[in-house]
């Protein structure tokens, strides 16, 4: 059972709410000016993970209330709950370990007085075999050839932590060619298809409870056109394998149990990469390199358990977003990573953060009267930069930003990866400094404009400052560094689920449209109108019926 404190009822959100009216005396400037040492004491490291959270609207005192606010919301107890594989997804029943999966120093993990590591280490080995078995060759079609191209069938989180994986490893890829189907419209599927050679090819259907409509409609179609381009009944256990928790309604599909590689209800759909669900990355990057990847989680995962609060990378941001969305009213936090390789890393958070903490009933079960989960949003930088910063420069809306960039460029092509580390240092510089009346009007008295000219263009060019932001520096994006930087923000939103005393595990927002989708399809077919819905839907469903 987690703890279930009102936060907004502890003595720190008190002392927190009086404190916010000073500290929003002063910018971050100030603070900068205020004291010498505020990099060194607000910057953290995590093996090769530098965190600078000093351009943040914070002192002493506010790290120091927030963190008692943690330790009133006894998120001490919470961590322990999870570890020990308590059943802390409550409305589920579920314990909640994605900790196991990558739990290499395999300890004893516990759920109904079983140990778990031995089935997650059979699962590994299974992923082990079989990877070595694809990529090496020795796997072979239904017409004896070696399989060339994977398609990943699956959506949610058991599309996105594998699509954002592999593209973010991408450098250390061999030659097999992964693909991704999520999405139900057929273009989807049918665009994939297109260029690839059923004899060649390896299908991946991942779900975790192997119902979920779009994915099972996409694996039918796979299936069909397997059958049609000539291979066999007989042939499928060649070329399909299933990733999921439900074997009952693997082997009804026709997938032998053998190519079934298992997962179990304690790893949540958008913490499932380390599972079996990572098998595509695995295939993508072999499996030495994605055991590096649950090397890199594991060893944030110690961090995470056994850090003080004030060097513990995960529980600094969560606890800092708190003090913007409870305190400051921020609605959103960007994530821009200044590597390429890192494109879906914002997209990938989008489902983990906004899955787990877009909750507004506490674990009480009463509604909450405060704001929880942010909407996560962000694109890579610079590309960013030339698209929406603007907003986060001169906007109405205070955006907290997380800033991500490796040291060592993966390709070091010229003076490409200098340039872009200014734009990654000089963001946050600007963000925080901005720029002045004053220091816009000389500067415009520089250029040779006249007082008027000046007076009417001034106002625009001010930019206030004073905004927030985290920059991580890694080392160098390798499997390992990845895995510690996914598994910080994930046990980041933990820490925020817990201040905000909500379930952060499951995702019953999901299932009403889900329902009412299945309702409206069968009332698609046939040319009668429908009028069994509000007017705007009947009148939509209509015209659709109309036009097609
Ligand atoms: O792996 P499955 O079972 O196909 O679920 C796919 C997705 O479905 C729903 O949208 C949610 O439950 C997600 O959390 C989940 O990731």
């Amino acid at each position: 059972m987690l703890p279930k404190v009102n936060f907004t009822e502890t003595e720190a959100y008190k002392y927190l709410a009086d404190h916010f009216i000073d500290i929003n005396q002063k910018s971050i400037k100030d603070l900068f000016a205020e004291d010498a040492d505020r990099f060194n004491k607000f910057s953290v490291f995590f093996e090769d993970i530098l965190l600078d959270y000093s351009k943040n609207r914070i002192s002493d005192e506010t790290l120091a209330l927030l963190i008692q606010l943690a330790r009133e919301c006894k998120l001490d107890e919470a961590i322990k709950s999870m570890y020990n594989g308590d059943k802390i997804n409550e409305t589920e029943d579920r314990s909640v370990l994605h900790i196991a999966l990558r739990n290499l120093s395999n300890t004893p993990i516990l759920v109904d007085g079983k140990d778990i590591m031995l089935e997650v280490n059979a699962v590994l080995a299974k992923m082990e075999k079989f990877s070595h078995n694809i990529i090496s060759g020795e796997w072979k079609g239904y017409t004896g050839k070696a399989i060339t191209d994977v398609v990943n069938i699956g959506i949610g989180g058991s599309d996105l932590g594998p699509v954002m994986v592999t593209e973010a490893l991408k450098h250390y890829k061999n030659h097999l060619n992964i693909h991704f189907v999520s999405n139900i419209d057929g273009t989807h599927i049918a665009e994939t298809l297109a260029d690839l050679n059923a004899e060649t090819t390896l299908f991946l259907v991942a779900s975790k409870t192997f119902t979920t409509q779009e994915t099972m409609t996409n694996a039918h179609s796979a299936r069909t056109w397997f059958l049609e381009k000539g291979g066999k009944e007989s042939d499928i256990a060649k070329h399909f394998a299933a990733l999921s928790t439900n074997a009952k309604d693997v082997s009804a599909f026709g997938i032998d149990t053998e190519n079934m590689f298992e997962f179990w209800d304690w790893v949540g759909g958008r913490y499932s990469l380390w599972s079996a669900i990572g098998l595509s990355i695995s295939l993508s990057i072999g499996f030495d390199n994605f055991k590096q990847l649950l090397a890199g989680a594991h060893a944030a995962d110690n961090h995470f358990k056994t850090t003080e609060y004030e060097s513990n990378l995960p529980v600094i941001l969560g606890l800092l977003g708190v003090w913007y969305i409870n305190f400051y009213n921020a609605e959103t936090q960007v994530i821009l990573p200044y590597d390429q390789y890192l494109h879906r890393f914002a997209a990938y958070f989008q489902q983990g953060d906004m899955e787990s903490n877009g909750k507004h009933v506490d674990r009480n079960g009463n509604e909450v009267d405060y704001e929880t989960g942010p909407i996560i949003w962000g694109e890579p930088g610079t590309n960013g930069q030339h698209a929406f910063y603007q907003l986060i420069h001169q906007g109405t809306r205070i955006i907290p930003s997380d800033f991500i960039a490796p040291a060592q460029s993966l390709n070091p092509l010229g003076d490409h990866h200098p340039i872009l580390l200014s734009n990654f240092f000089a963001q946050t510089e600007a963000l925080m400094n901005g720029k002045t009346e004053e220091e816009v009007t000389a500067e415009l008295k520089k250029e040779g404009k006249s007082e008027s000219e000046i007076k009417k263009i001034a106002p625009f060019k001010v930019f206030e400052g004073n905004r927030p932001t985290n920059s991580i520096l890694l080392k160098k994006v390798t499997p390992y560094t990845l895995g510690s930087l996914v598994a910080i923000y994930e046990h980041k939103i933990f820490v925020q689920g817990i201040i905000w005393n909500i379930f952060s595990f499951d995702q019953w927002g999901v299932e009403l449209g889900k329902q009412l989708a299945k309702k409206i399809l069968p009332e698609l077919a046939g040319s009668e109108k429908v009028s069994s819905h509000d007017s705007s839907t009947n009148g939509l469903i209509n015209q659709y019926k109309s036009w097609r």
